[in-house]
């Protein structure tokens, strides 16, 4: 396995209606940015497990993400971005006005559709791991599930 430095979260744009889904977003930001116990780090096991042996691991993994401002993506970016990693966000012009309100934790980079949203959020990122999230996250998650398949790219998913 590569170098991983920047990581793709695939996640709701919208909360949710459990407290667990928001608890879920923030420590998976907080994990991306922080020194953690690798032996809590049960979510990111599958592609981290080369941190085995270690009991403390300093992470300060890079974001790729659909570049909403509400919702899990908001809170994932908004916790790595004040973790000090970089944060890219990922958008079609078209969905500007509708998933981005306010100010947005980091870069945006706007593309034409979400083909290109997808094809640049995979190309930019080393892993992928997908949040709750609904019919957009599952999309998302099963188009890299499928392109490991056919061997487009060979970078982890995990969820
Ligand atoms: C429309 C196209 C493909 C099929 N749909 C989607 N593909 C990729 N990403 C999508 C799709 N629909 C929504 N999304 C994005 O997922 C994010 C999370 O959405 P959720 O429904 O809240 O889980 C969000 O940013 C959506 O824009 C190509 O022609």
């Amino acid at each position: 396995m590569g170098k991983l430095t920047r990581v793709c979260v695939f996640c709701g744009s919208k909360s949710g209606k459990k407290k667990i889904f928001s608890d879920a977003a923030l420590d998976l930001g907080r994990q991306l940015v922080s020194i953690h116990s690798s032996l809590s780090f049960f979510k990111l096991f599958r592609i981290w497990s080369y941190e085995k042996g270690n009991s403390q691991v300093e992470r300060k993994m890079d974001l790729v993400y659909g570049g909403g401002s509400g919702g899990l993506m908001g809170l994932v970016s908004q916790t790595v971005y004040d973790g000090g990693s970089h944060v890219l966000g990922v958008i079609p012009t078209a969905l500007v006005p509708i998933e981005i309100s306010g100010r947005t934790a980091g870069e945006v980079l706007i593309v034409s559709d979400m083909h290109e949203r997808k094809a640049e959020m995979a190309r930019r990122a080393d892993a992928f791991i997908a949040l709750p999230g609904g019919y957009g996250t599952f999309e998302e998650l099963l188009e890299m599930i499928t392109w490991s398949q056919l061997g487009i790219h060979n970078k982890p998913v995990s969820f």
